[in-house]
């Protein structure tokens, strides 16, 4: 349901707000202040504020200044007057209020305007969650989060390099590939190189280059990923594991914008911006005297945190939604729905893979679920009814913890076996890190042969 926020000094005006919405089927909560207000924003995630203009203490004019700067166009706001003129209308829309109202005027003004501010915020919703290859979803109803999604649009169409951190599975690359497609540098190349992945002499070669017989095994000249991402967006993935020499490299290339290529001595002029993201503590590992202090600060004029999923649960239904439209699609499949305890499951989980491993269960159960079209873990299990069950019932009804270590104990023994029982391939299909299933693998006492 819709949740409108509702900011007026007066309680009755409040109140006869809250019905009106009410009873158009939106869900309200009121504050007394725009300060109250500010700190309900903090808690709770409310896509439309109606706001007094005039009031004690902060003005409404002062908490649309405050919610735009900090949310754009997360958050849109109707600003409500007792005394209108042409002139404050004028004023509040031109700092991006979504409306105006007056209150003398008939009320069906206001609620044309919340119709039209919800199908706005509801229609920008629908295009980022559409299921189109390239799409994800954008947007968060959780506040810290909302925040974020701000920060990442008001930052996009800078030449700033951004650094983004998080646990693994958080979604830092599709933020990345976010700040490019808002930037100027869209119609030019996003190129991602994962600095973890590659052994240490290969990714100079990766980075920078070569010229032909550079060195053994050098066949033809190679274009580097800088180089290739000239006029672009080089996402630098996992930088907090790259060697001390390859930075020292990158430093000099950050602050004099050219390269050479392994091999040559001639320099080559690079213009690319440098999106850089780790699941590492980097200020630890400059401590640490792992990262250069110099390469941190190049790399960071603005840092993006983005919190685990467990932290902003508020999001997992657009999630499931989602990866449900997303696998259907690809599949083939029609999904009516799915069974209460795989919602509770979904919802209280605790995605210690984050957005990856939500989007591999779903993945699954779209998979296996059955003809009629409803997600259930219970199709999820390949063992089901095999064991505890009596004719196709539950002989016992088990703790919900039980069931969870069930579920996790075969579902993890399934994938195992899919996987040919290797853990790295296995982790990477659960959207786990390695150690994250090791660690499970030993916890659960699984076999794996
Ligand atoms: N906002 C989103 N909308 C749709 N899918 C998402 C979103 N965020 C993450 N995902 C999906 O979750 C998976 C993990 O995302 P991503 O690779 O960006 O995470 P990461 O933080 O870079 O992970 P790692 O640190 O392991 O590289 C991907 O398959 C991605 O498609």
């Amino acid at each position: 349901m819709f949740s409108i926020l509702i900011v007026d000094d007066e309680p009755d005006y409040r109140e006869t707000l809250s019905l009106l919405f009410e009873t158009l089927g939106y869900r309200t909560a009121q504050a007394g202040s725009a300060e109250e207000a500010l700190t309900l924003l903090e808690q709770r995630f409310f896509p439309l504020v109606v706001t007094d203009m005039m009031m004690e203490g902060m003005s409404g004019i002062d908490l649309l200044k405050i919610v735009k700067a900090d949310y754009s166009d997360e958050i849109e706001v109707i600003m409500v007057t007792g005394y209108g003129s042409i002139e404050t209308a004028v004023e509040t829309m031109k700092i991006g209020a979504f409306g105006y109202f007056i209150k003398s005027h008939d009320p069906a003004e206001l609620r044309q305007e919340i119709e039209k501010a919800v199908e706005c915020l509801e229609a920008r919703k629908r295009k980022l969650i559409d299921s189109s290859q390239d799409s994800f979803v954008i947007g968060s109803r959780n506040p810290q989060m909302a925040r974020i999604w701000a920060l990442i649009n008001k930052v996009a169409d800078s030449n700033a390099n951004v650094l983004i951190t998080g646990e693994s599975g958080t979604g830092k690359e599709i933020v990345a590939k976010r700040l490019h497609d808002l930037s100027s540098r869209r119609d030019r190349p996003f190129v991602p190189i994962n600095c973890q992945s590659m052994p240490p002499g290969l990714i100079e070669s990766e980075l920078f280059g070569y010229e032909k017989g550079a060195f053994t095994g050098a066949g033809d000249r190679h274009i580097g990923k800088l180089e290739q991402g000239s006029g672009g967006t080089v996402f630098l993935d996992e930088i907090g594991d790259m060697s001390m020499d390859i930075q020292v490299k990158l430093l000099r290339t950050l602050e004099n914008h050219q390269i050479e290529r392994i091999g040559s001595t001639q320099s080559v002029d690079v213009n690319f911006r440098v999106v850089s993201a780790t699941n590492k503590d980097i200020r630890k590992a400059v401590e640490e005297g792992n990262f250069r202090e110099d390469l941190m600060y190049r790399i960071n004029t603005f840092e993006i945190h983005i919190p685990p999923l467990r932290d902003r649960r508020e999001d997992i239904p657009d999630f499931v939604e989602y990866f449900i439209r997303k696998y259907a699609a690809e599949t083939g499949k029609y999904i009516r729905g799915m069974s209460d305890d795989t919602k509770n499951y979904l919802m209280n989980y605790s995605y210690p893979g984050n957005i990856r491993e939500l989007k591999n269960i779903v993945e699954r159960l779209v998979i296996l679920a059955s003809k009629d079209g409803i997600l259930s873990l219970e199709d999820g299990r390949p063992e089901s009814g095999a064991e505890g069950t009596e004719g196709g019932r539950v002989s016992h009804i088990e703790s919900y913890k039980e069931a969870k270590r069930d579920f996790e104990i075969r579902y993890i023994r399934d994938v195992l076996k899919r996987e040919g029982g290797n853990i790295t391939w296995a982790a990477e299909a659960m959207g786990l890190s390695r150690r994250q299933l090791f660690n499970k693998i030993k916890e659960l006492n699984i076999r794996v042969d």
